[in-house]
């Protein structure tokens, strides 16, 4: 988009989990941002790798879900700044890997997994060290959809009835907490404690069983990464 404004953000926030520390963000992006994303990303995707023990990108049988990384335009450093505003003012953009959309058709899915590294040569400082902090960002659910929710199976369910607007209400106490596919809502946590990846953090996205859901990861690395793994230099 040329010539894009970018608002002051609308969003609210709702602390969920104070350790580890987890914030559920109502309305974090806008329609017509969520209308952009789409557009970019359409057709850009394809099967989502993951790295395997060795630090080596691969085909995943955890996953199937399908993922691009976005190139920067004004929409996207609009949402990049509101990311980084969000977590204070210390963090500089070269900390923020690109942003990586994320598709899934019917069916697909992304096992459990955490956000933070545990093989080193994913740390390096070139990537500024480990993911410090992650943005969900639901960009686009149809009416329609069943089953994509985003399970954290460590953190324990909410007690407030309240939260059953944003969280499934109907899933067992022993499968912890499992927030719905709800467009333009976002989901941020952070992965370290004490600079060591944290396990509660262990997070799914779970099988779209009906309809299509696209996702968007918002990664904050604890240093800056070099200007190869970044999107505004490249
Ligand atoms: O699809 C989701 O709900 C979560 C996706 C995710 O955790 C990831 O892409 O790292
Ligand atoms: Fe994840």
């Amino acid at each position: 988009k040329e010539n894009y404004t970018c608002p002051h953000h609308l969003y609210s926030v709702k602390i969920f989990s104070e350790d580890p520390l987890v914030i559920y963000i109502p309305d974090f992006i806008t329609q017509t941002e969520a209308e952009h994303l789409q557009a970019i990303s359409s057709g850009q995707f394809s099967s989502s790798q993951i790295a395997d023990g060795t630090g080596q990108q691969g085909l995943a049988s955890t996953r199937n879900s399908q993922s691009t990384s976005l190139n920067s335009d004004e929409v996207i450093r609009c949402i990049e700044d509101r990311a980084l505003q969000f977590q204070g003012y210390d963090i500089p953009r070269t900390r923020l890997e690109p942003l990586q959309a994320v598709q899934y058709s019917l069916n697909q899915n992304y096992a459990p997994h955490t956000d933070w590294f545990t093989s080193p040569s994913q740390t390096t400082p070139e990537f500024g060290g480990n993911r410090a902090s992650s943005f969900f960002v639901y960009v686009h659910a149809g009416a329609d959809i069943a089953g994509g929710g985003t399970q954290f199976p460590l953190l324990d369910a909410p007690h407030d009835e309240r939260w059953c607007e944003f969280v499934n209400c109907d899933a067992g106490w022993d499968e912890g907490v499992t927030f719905r596919p709800i467009p333009r809502n976002a989901v941020f946590w952070r992965n370290l404690k004490g600079g060591r990846g944290d396990r509660r953090t262990l997070h799914a996205g779970l099988p779209v069983q009906r309809g299509e859901k696209l996702g968007m990861n918002i990664w904050t690395r604890e240093g800056d990464l070099d200007g190869r793994y970044r999107s505004d230099t490249i």
